[in-house]
């Protein structure tokens, strides 16, 4: 390399990722008037564009609405077409062709590096070999990458991930699934409804563990109405395939088979820290490898004058969520263009506070659930005097209007002392878009005397609302 080409490249601003939470954050700083770059050594748009939330649920709209047009009366009932389903996927992540996100931050001004960003000094970092500087900050956006645990034989059976599963032009006919998660969940059902024969296995007692109980129950129940065999509170011993393309088998603990085509390994994420040189500046990392952060983003650990390395999104493990990263971001970038600015930044916008509630989130299985703030076990191990209230969705009359024999549960948890709620859980069809409610009331420390007065529209499945208030005692 000459001598020019290893003169470093110097920006206000350098983030390292671009998924959806480096993209956001890049675009803030930029917005305060900063000069940034973005550095992104595979698809501009990251997990999350290609590989998770876009293509998982454009896989799972077309099963939603078809089943939710069998459920009513007089309508003819639409059918799944699952070359329909994978070209609509195929669409959503543009076939794996990230020139739409760098258009965009063409468009913007944001400048692409693309290759590997590694940390080697205060706010000094090499992008493939190449050197950057940043006159202000770092700010780590790297994500994670799916957790392989090591069973025998299984990383030699060549699973697929999140990746092979969200991508795959191929419907396996027999899918074996390891973990029951959100991941697994989502995807057995996306599997299942295109054809696949699917088991998930899953080592702990139930689904979904970190949601409420009945919630778990709801989605097992359906998974297998589906077809699905699911088998909770077993584990894989060993893993076996024949040949690099033939049948694998998992053996489980205590005797047993699943014999499948492939293999799905759903069973967390691990934080995309190796080699990223956080230790290099003395950065401190959880012992699961998350970038340890304080309320404000900022790493710690980090020796300098003024802070200078952020990290935001899946990286520091606050909130595996989209959503949740991209408000991370946004409170970091408009805090990175403050200091650059030699200004206080207001500490309420700048501080991501709300993590601290519990994340709203949504599982976009069919039925879905949608919760947002703690669930009763959090709620009492957080040590809060609760009252739990619960009630079938169906006492709202929209929920009859909406499907025929509509299935569903509803259940708030009220912080008694206080008068707030501090946890709701909505599983159901169609039951994504109440969760936001929920949200405003639990961030917004809505007492329950006000709520009262927010009166949900006749008849609509916001009617639940009313329904558990009275229910409360209202
Ligand atoms: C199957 C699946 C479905 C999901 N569905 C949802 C959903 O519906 N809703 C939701 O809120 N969340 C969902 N999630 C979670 C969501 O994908 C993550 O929370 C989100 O992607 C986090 O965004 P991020 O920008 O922090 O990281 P990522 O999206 O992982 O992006 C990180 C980027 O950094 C790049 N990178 C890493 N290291 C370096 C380096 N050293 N140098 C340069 N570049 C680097 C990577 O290539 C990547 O592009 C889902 C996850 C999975 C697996
Ligand atoms: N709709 C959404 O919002 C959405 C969708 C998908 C993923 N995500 C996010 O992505 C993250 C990762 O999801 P995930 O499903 O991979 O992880 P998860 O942590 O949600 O679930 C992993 C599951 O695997 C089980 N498990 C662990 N080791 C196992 C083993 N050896 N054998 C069998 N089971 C095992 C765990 O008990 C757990 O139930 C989640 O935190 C979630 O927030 C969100």
């Amino acid at each position: 390399m000459s001598q020019h080409e290893q003169q470093p490249l110097d920006f206000d601003v350098v983030v390292v990722g671009a998924g959806p939470v480096g993209e956001n954050v890049a675009d803030r700083a930029h917005k305060a008037g900063l000069t940034v770059a973005i550095v992104e050594k595979h698809l501009v748009g990251g997990e999350c564009s290609f590989y998770a939330c876009s293509p998982s649920k454009a896989l799972l709209r077309p099963i939603h609405a078809t089943r939710a047009s069998q459920r009513v009366q007089g309508s003819e009932g639409a059918r799944l077409d699952p070359q329909g389903v994978l070209a609509r996927r195929d669409a959503w992540i543009n076939r794996l062709d990230d020139s739409g996100q760098v258009g965009w931050l063409d468009h913007v001004g944001i400048t692409l590096l693309r290759g590997e960003g590694v940390l080697t000094g205060p706010r000094a970092l090499e992008v493939d070999g190449r050197p950057v500087t940043a006159r202000h900050a770092v700010v780590l956006a790297t994500g994670t990458t799916p957790t392989v645990p090591p069973v025998p034989g299984l990383r030699e059976a060549k699973p697929w991930t999140n990746r092979e599963a969200t991508t795959s032009r191929r419907i396996p006919d027999r899918l074996a699934v390891l973990g029951g998660g959100v991941v697994a969940c989502e995807l057995a059902q996306v599997y299942a409804a295109l054809g696949s024969t699917v088991t998930v296995v899953e080592q702990a007692p139930g689904l979904l563990g970190r949601n409420e109980e009945f919630a778990g129950t709801a989605v097992k129940e359906a998974l297998e109405r589906d077809g699905v065999d699911v088998r909770v509170g077993t584990a894989a011993e060993s893993v076996s395939r024949l040949g690099p393309t033939g049948e694998v088998t998992v053996h489980l603990e205590g005797g047993g088979t699943v014999v499948a085509d492939e293999l799905l390994v759903a069973v967390g994420r691990t934080p995309a820290t190796k080699g990223l040189g956080v230790e290099s500046v003395s950065g401190r990392l959880t012992d699961a490898g998350y970038v340890s952060v304080n309320a404000r983003m900022e790493v710690e650990g980090v020796e300098g004058d003024r802070p200078w390395l952020y990290a935001v999104g899946d990286v520091n493990g606050i909130a595996l969520l989209t959503h949740m990263g991209k408000y991370q971001a946004r409170a970091c970038g408009d805090l990175v263009g403050a200091r650059a600015a030699g200004r206080e930044p207001d500490a309420d916008r700048t501080t991501p506070w709300a993590d601290d509630l519990g994340a709203p989130q949504v599982v976009f299985t069919d039925p879905e659930v949608a919760a947002a703030g703690l669930t009763e076990a959090e709620a009492r191990e957080h040590g809060l005097r609760i009252r739990v209230v619960d009630l079938p969705m169906d006492s709202a009359a929209g929920s009859g209007l909406q499907a025929e024999g509509y299935q569903g549960q509803a259940r708030i948890v009220v912080d008694e002392d206080a008068g707030v709620l501090v946890g709701a859980t909505f599983v159901g069809q169609d039951v994504a878009e109440l969760v936001h409610a929920a949200t405003v009331a639990i961030v917004g420390k809505v007492p329950l005397a006000t709520l009262w007065h927010a009166v949900p529209s006749y008849p609509t499945m916001s009617e639940i609302w009313l329904r558990l208030l009275e229910e409360y005692g209202l």
